[in-house]
């Protein structure tokens, strides 16, 4: 009666706090909110535009394509926060436009963080979320979450796999009876993949262009595996010699040459985590295979590029940006049965 009380008073928060991406979820409600973790600012003062407002996707709008005065930042990379300040204040916009009402309570909040991360970059995020407006913060590695947003049989006494490749990192595990029995991450994701597509563009096409036109190229032709049409684009950028703006034509195999340096590192993170498992839970992956979870997940082919590398079944979940979050959720509804996989900042996970 209680907790009924308290959850329609204060319903309890489910965070996906991602370098590319913040979402979050609403116990009992699911997603409410789903925006790039941006946020837009006057250079040199701090102060975020619009009175506070100029966060998510308005900032996103900005990036790259600021005047002087202003610049559009990211506080997370790599999976993890950079700016402590910026988090905050971006969190609690956040978590005020999710919320209809506060009430004046704080919310537990359980927040999706990557396995790698060491115990200080843990505490910022702790920080950051008491300080946006939470109450009990409660962490859960974003590849169990993953496991759980992908619906796998991750309590079942065998072996389920999942990757999930965000902007900033790329997390493995195998997990077997509710625990994760092996877990890799690598700080290289769909972020990685940009860069390589602006070093490409350069080495190859002498001509400068800036991570968002690289994200929006592998959006459009990008791939890990070729395509049964290959597909070609153009690209406007600056002639690195003549310094005057330039146009070229890329194809998607070109493209893959780009691409190929970051995904091999994220592959070479699944072999790595296989090769750990014990034979028994190996032989399950041959069946089970793996899940390809995380806006990553969607370059076209990386099902059949994991596949033929792996030589296990793969395939991606079915809405993949939104993966981990659905999965923090469950973890929300189901809060003391899951409360052992969480770190709530006092060492009992
Ligand atoms: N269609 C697509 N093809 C290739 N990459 C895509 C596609 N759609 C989204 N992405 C990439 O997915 C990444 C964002 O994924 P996601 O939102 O899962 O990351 P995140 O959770 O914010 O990051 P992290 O988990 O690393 O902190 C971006 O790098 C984006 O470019």
């Amino acid at each position: 009666m209680l907790h009924r009380l308290r959850q329609w008073l204060c319903p309890d928060l489910a965070i996906d706090l991602g370098t590319a991406n913040t979402i979050v979820a609403i116990q009992g409600e699911g997603i409410a909110l789903d925006e790039p973790s941006v946020v837009a600012l006057h250079k040199g003062s701090r102060k975020i535009l619009g009175k506070g407002t100029a966060v998510g996707k308005l900032a996103k709008q900005m990036l790259g394509r600021t005047p002087d005065s202003i610049i559009a930042v990211r506080p997370l990379k790599e999976g993890v926060i950079t700016d402590f300040e910026l988090c905050e204040s971006m969190l609690r916009y956040f978590i005020h436009k999710a919320r209809h009402h506060s009430r004046g309570l704080r919310p537990r909040v359980v927040i999706a963080v990557p396995g790698s991360i060491t115990p200080v970059e843990k505490r910022a995020v702790f920080n950051s979320a008491e300080r946006a407006g939470a109450g009990r913060v409660y962490l859960i590695e974003e590849s169990k979450a993953a496991g759980i947003g992908a619906g796998l049989p991750i309590s079942e006494p065998m072996a389920s796999m999942v990757c999930d490749i965000g902007g900033g990192t790329s997390e493995v595990a195998i997990m077997s009876l509710g625990d994760t029995v092996v877990s890799n991450s690598v700080r290289i994701g769909g972020d990685r993949c940009d860069e390589a597509i602006v070093e490409y563009m350069k080495q190859h096409f002498s001509l400068r262009i800036g991570v968002q036109t690289a994200e929006d190229l592998k959006m459009e032709l990008g791939s890990a595996y070729p395509l049964e049409q290959e597909l070609t684009g153009e690209v406007k950028g600056l002639d690195t010699i003549s310094s005057i703006p330039r146009k070229a034509i890329v194809t998607s195999e070109e493209l893959r040459d780009a691409l190929h340096g970051p995904l091999e590192a994220i592959l070479n993170c699944c072999k790595q985590t296989i090769e750990q498992c014990k034979p028994e839970l190996v032989a399950d992956l041959a069946d089970n295979g793996m899940v390809l979870t995380g806006g990553g997940a969607l370059l076209r082919g990386l099902e059949y590029y994991m596949s033929e590398q792996l030589g296990i079944p793969v395939r991606i979940d079915e809405d993949p940006l939104r993966t981990v979050a659905r999965g923090t959720a469950i973890c929300l509804e189901h809060l003391g049965q899951w409360r052992h996989a969480f770190d709530n900042g006092e060492g009992d996970f």
